[in-house]
């Protein structure tokens, strides 16, 4: 099955169920493009080519030589079964495919965060890569016009870029930018996420739509670019395209509705179009892309500042404060709760026998193991040097117990074979702290308690647990601690 660059491929399904259903994708935008055609004359809104570049983008195993006979034979046969010639079929399915291929040949070779329009450079590129398309489409599509409509060949020609690249420019994004999840996990994201306050950028696409239609006049055309890039500003990427589309497609739509001809009788107010619609798809696809980018650029940097570069577990600060915030409502809830205290024994030795570099090695193998074991729900955190704490939700004390038996075990067994040749073990002490919820206390008591057993669990002999068991010296002490 073809995978894709993006993160989210569908289900696996068998090739000849994926390839039926990139024949149907492409036969049903072949349809839409015919039936919009006016008579005698061709479609200036023809999605096929667009999706066709765009799937082929956004899944590239697709593009091998199966699919490219897939795409001619249902483009020859969409316009065979709606009553064009076999000359003309053939001639407008080579016009067609000739311009995917550009598109795709230059397209493919950008990188994933390109294609995927999460750069500030992105919609320049997709651009240049549309009107290499439409380009390649025109040349080859313009005799036919010539041929087949008897028009002037610079009109065949200017018509068919105009309206390929609009259609490329208002149809791949909305591929590339398809979400990264099944449909029904989108639809439930989406249902979650719906507002009054978060529908009024769409409320404000329709009012100026209809202010357009109902003003008219040369500058209706750009009364919704306000309203596009607040939506860019507040949905995602891929609804920001479709979006785009929609009130693109829309404006076609109701212009055809006898502003303008799309026949040749009228090409300089359709060129003219087509290339408005063109740039006013790009503003509201370059800022939903900014943004992307910067949304994902501040969350790297939440991530580095609240979790530590070497073990990649919480960092201190971070831990303290989601640990106090979770206590917090754990001890609202009355439920349960245990504090881990771990440090590795002897880890000096480690690194004045192989280095520091070693004892990083062996640093990042124990919090990966301390991860394995524990359960989602836990907070691990790096508190120091060698010594990690870990706060345990709704546990039992006996729970705590297999847990931190477990961690030793897990820690025991674990090998770090180094470069140079030596395997490096470890073993783990660990302190106990637990609280049934009955009294309140805070992360900072649970850790000083925790600290305490841990004390005792290195005076037993190390690689093993100990647990505090609050009495009147023990709090006397803890205190001073
Ligand atoms: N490699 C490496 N070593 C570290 C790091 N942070 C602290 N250490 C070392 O960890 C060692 C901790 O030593 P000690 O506090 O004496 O404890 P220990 O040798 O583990 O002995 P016990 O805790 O008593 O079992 C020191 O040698 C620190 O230099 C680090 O990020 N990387």
């Amino acid at each position: 099955m073809p995978r894709s660059t993006f993160a989210y491929s569908p289900r696996p399904v068998s090739l000849t169920v994926y390839f039926i259903g990139f024949a149907l994708c492409l036969l049903l935008a072949c349809l839409t493009g015919i039936l919009a055609r006016p008579t005698g004359f061709l479609s200036s809104f023809w999605p096929a080519n667009g999706v066709l570049l765009g799937m082929l983008l956004r899944w590239p195993e697709l593009a091998q030589r199966t699919s490219w006979l897939i795409a001619s034979a249902v483009f020859v046969l969409a316009d065979l079964v709606t009553g064009s010639s076999l000359l003309a079929a053939v001639w407008l399915t080579a016009a067609n495919l000739t311009g995917v291929a550009c598109g795709w040949w230059f397209l493919q070779r950008l990188d994933t965060a390109q294609l995927q329009l999460r750069q500030q450079t992105s919609v320049l590129y997709l651009l240049a890569g549309c009107v290499i398309a439409a380009a390649g489409a025109s040349l080859v599509g313009a005799g036919a016009g010539v041929h087949l409509f008897a028009s002037h060949w610079l009109q065949s020609a200017l018509m068919w870029f105009s309206t390929e690249l609009m259609n490329f420019m208002l149809i791949v994004p909305v591929i590339l930018s398809l979400p990264e999840c099944s449909p029904r996990r989108w639809l439930s994201r989406v249902e979650s996420r719906v507002s009054w306050k978060l529908l009024l950028p769409l409320l404000f696409v329709l009012a100026t739509e209809y202010a357009a239609l109902a003003l008219g006049g040369p500058g209706a055309m750009a009364f919704s670019v306000p309203a596009l890039l607040w939506c860019a500003l507040s949905y995602s990427l891929f609804t920001t395209a479709l979006l785009g589309l929609v009130v693109c497609t829309w404006k076609v739509a109701t212009l055809s509705m006898g502003i303008i001809d799309f026949t040749p009788a009228d090409v300089e107010l359709m060129v003219s179009l087509c290339f408005g619609l063109t740039l006013l798809s790009m503003g509201p696809l370059a800022v939903a892309g900014a943004q992307l980018q910067r949304a994902e650029q501040l969350q790297r940097l939440n991530r580095a500042a609240s979790h530590d570069s070497l073990t990649d577990v919480l960092a201190r600060g971070a831990f303290m404060d989601q640990g106090q915030r979770l206590l917090e409502r754990l001890q609202h809830e009355g439920s349960p709760v245990a504090v881990l205290m771990l440090d590795l024994d002897h880890f000096k030795r480690v690194n004045d026998s192989h280095g520091h570099a070693a004892g990083d090695a062996l640093l990042r193998a124990c919090a990966k193991t301390m991860l394995r074991v524990s359960r989602p729900q836990d907070l691990l955190g790096r508190i120091g040097g060698e010594e990690f704490a870990m706060l345990l939700p709704g546990v039992p004390a006996a729970a705590a117990e297999q847990i931190a038996t477990r961690i030793c075990a897990a820690v025991r067994s674990q090998r770090v074979a180094l470069r140079d040749g030596p395997v490096l073990r470890a073993t783990v002490s660990v302190g106990i702290a637990w609280n049934g919820g009955g009294t309140a206390q805070t992360l900072e008591e649970l850790l000083r308690r925790a600290d305490i057993a841990l004390y005792d669990a290195k005076a037993a002999g190390r690689d093993g647990w100990q647990r505090h068991h609050a009495s009147p010296a023990r709090a006397a002490l803890a205190a001073q601690v």
